[in-house]
């Protein structure tokens, strides 16, 4: 219990910078950190990407170079994206079962030079291969069909698990797939391969550079608001975790970030299990604009959102200022 003035002054243990240091509940380092990185075609390509400055597309060979730059810092695991050619893009994304797609070439090239020296998580939705931009098939009349993409995820997270996936992280909100594709992971001797659940992916205004950088902006028409959650919405977000990890997820995801720590902490004082966030590309594309107006200093405003996540109770944060942040906590 608080004692009352003067006897406890909340002030005293602040007033040094070695007893903040001694006296702080949460820690960010570098451990914390997932870096997203969009892969493209080519060999010594790197395209930056207009709406989210100081991030860009890189060949496999440049993803490669992340990948050790990343080990480096301490980050220990990726989140591939790849930026599907529009030739190569279709009604039923049927380029995410290319055992040879660009994701695949990407995980087998890090793989490769980086064996087990870093993890490697990978995106299963279709929105990345479809001509429409939605993350599963759709009907006539432009619904997303649930089972009948949960078939084609099922195949999908399969051909990244061969090709050398750790952790399958299924973005796309179907009902059912976590379920399925833990039963297929089981069935093909990837027992050991992990699932992060997106279990709470909301419909949000957020996502808008991210589409850009996969190339899924112009195709996209509607919204994805018939499978992702409405924001309005938080008991769902219990319920939605709730199935993943009873159908074998090992960590469940929150997405955005910043404006839903409220349900990562409802997530994880509920459920006490592994809850990570992504601080998505709308958050970092306004943290930039806020430096760009003068409003603030980047690093500073890095270090407090990434450790906000933290004492909002994740376990990590998915982030495209993973190196940076990184090198700033290396000092
Ligand atoms: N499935 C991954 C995303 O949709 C990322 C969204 C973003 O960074 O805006
Ligand atoms: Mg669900």
């Amino acid at each position: 219990m608080t004692g009352s003035y003067p006897h406890t002054r909340l002030r005293r243990t602040r007033a040094t910078a070695w007893s903040r240091a001694m006296h702080r509940e949460n820690v960010l380092t570098p451990a914390d950190l997932i870096w997203p990185l969009f892969v493209t075609e080519g060999e010594g390509v790197e395209e930056p990407i207009a709406a989210l400055p100081g991030v860009s597309r890189w060949s496999v060979d440049g993803v490669v170079a992340r990948a050790k730059e990343a080990a480096e810092l301490g980050i220990p695991c990726l989140a591939l994206f790849p930026n599907t050619q529009p030739d190569r893009r279709s009604e039923n994304g049927g380029e995410a079962l290319n055992p040879d797609n660009l994701m695949c070439r990407a995980i087998r090239a890090v793989r490769d030079a980086l064996g087990d020296r870093i993890g490697l998580l990978t995106d299963v939705a279709l929105d990345p291969y479809t001509s429409h931009g939605q993350d599963g098939l759709i009907d006539a009349a432009g619904y997303v069909l649930n089972d009948e993409t949960v078939e084609v995820l099922v195949g999908q997270a399969l051909n990244q698990a061969a090709a050398g996936a750790d952790i399958i992280a299924p973005s796309d909100m179907m009902d059912g797939r976590i379920g399925a594709i833990r039963d297929a992971l089981e069935d093909a001797g990837h027992a050991n391969i992990q699932i992060m659940s997106y279990a709470a992916k909301y419909a949000s205004s957020f996502y808008g550079p991210f589409r850009d950088a996969v190339g899924s902006r112009g195709l996209l028409k509607g919204d994805k608001k018939t499978y992702q959650m409405d924001p309005a919405n938080s008991e769902e977000a219990l319920r939605e975790v709730e199935m993943d990890l009873a159908e074998g997820a090992d960590s469940v995801m929150v997405k955005p970030g910043l404006p839903y720590l409220d349900i990562v902490r409802r997530v994880k004082e509920t459920f006490e299990v592994p809850v990570f966030a992504y601080q998505v590309s709308g958050e970092y594309a306004m943290i930039e604009a806020a430096v760009a107006a003068g409003a603030g200093d980047r690093d500073a405003l890095v270090l407090e959102t990434l450790l906000a996540f933290k004492r909002a109770g994740c376990s990590g944060v998915l982030t495209y200022y993973a190196a940076h942040a990184a090198r700033l906590l290396n000092g």
